[in-house]
């Protein structure tokens, strides 16, 4: 079983501002007209002079649906030995969504270009299905955000050192958010869901539970750990080990000031740290 653990981030972003990383989970996606209310939040912040960078899950239930076909074509559980193959076919679930959140911030009138993790500079050891990501080289995402290009990364893959595709742990589109908000010099990573924040527990199994409005790194990781998985416990746990602020929210959330739960901007003291909160 992989950890999620990032190996590596290398290759730390000098640019002369941190760029903004904005993940759209599956629910977030699920249908054309969400796509399109995703594309027009990225085209509010491009529009307010933020520099963003979008990772995106499959569309709605899509990597389960992928996988239902691999198990019919297949005539039952998928041997090892096409591993490499089931790969491939699940992570389309993830390019088809960056190629129509770039189509649909193009139609915006916003630049943005579809990138598999590879391209985007991904990089991860370990088998199919299992990767773990060993740095994330941010070159292509600066040369993109220099030119004024919105990067649009495939979540949940990145590309091996044998230059073959391997997806990481179901759910790994957190990771690959928040590794790439590392590696670009601890960028604010936005974690857009069908929950409004982060809670105590489900709240969808106890609608009584506590509503956080700013939680530690060390408290996210606790609730992701204990099964929280609005976000990934990898992801918190790579958030937390490299520090980088994380906000969680919906994606029915104002495209302005869209509140939700604030992540890793506590001071010692419980007091919300004046200019590291700022822009998160
Ligand atoms: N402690 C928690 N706080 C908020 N949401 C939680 C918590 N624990 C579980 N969840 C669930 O996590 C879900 C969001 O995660 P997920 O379904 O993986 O979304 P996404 O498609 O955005 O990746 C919410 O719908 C909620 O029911
Ligand atoms: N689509 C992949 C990766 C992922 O992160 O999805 P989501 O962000 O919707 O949980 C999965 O279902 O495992």
């Amino acid at each position: 079983m992989s950890t999620g653990r990032v190996v590596a981030a290398v290759h730390l972003y000098r640019g002369p501002e941190r760029p903004l990383v904005v993940k759209f989970g599956g629910t977030s996606l699920a249908t054309p007209q969400r796509m399109r209310r995703a594309a027009a939040r990225v085209a509010a912040y491009a529009r307010e002079g933020r520099n963003v960078v979008v990772v995106v899950s499959a569309m709605g239930h899509r990597t389960d649906r992928i996988l239902r076909w691999v198990r019919d074509v297949c005539d039952g559980a998928p041997p090892a030995a096409i591993a490499r193959d089931v790969d491939r076919a699940v992570a389309t679930g993830e390019e088809l969504s960056a190629g129509l959140m770039a189509a649909a911030l193009g139609a915006m009138g916003v630049r943005a270009a579809a990138l598999r993790g590879g391209e985007a500079g991904v990089r991860v050891v370990g088998e199919f299905g299992a990767g773990r990501i060993r740095e994330v080289n941010p070159r292509r995402l600066r040369a993109l955000l220099a030119e004024g290009v919105v990067p649009v990364i495939a979540g949940f893959q990145g590309e091996r050192d044998d230059c073959e595709l391997v997806t990481l742990e179901r759910g790994g589109s957190d990771i690959t958010a928040v590794a790439v908000a590392a590696a670009l010099g601890c960028a604010p990573c936005h974690v857009v869901t069908d929950v409004d924040a982060v809670y105590a527990a489900d709240p969808r199994v106890d609608p009584g539970a506590e509503r956080f409005t700013d939680l530690t790194h060390g408290q996210m990781l606790a609730l992701a750990e204990a099964g929280a998985h609005v976000l990934h416990a990898g992801a918190a746990r790579l958030a937390h080990t490299l520090n980088v602020p994380l906000r969680v929210y919906s994606f029915r959330a104002p495209l302005r000031r869209p509140g939700g739960t604030r992540v890793g901007c506590m001071a010692a003291d419980g007091v919300v740290a004046d200019g590291v909160a700022e822009g998160v």
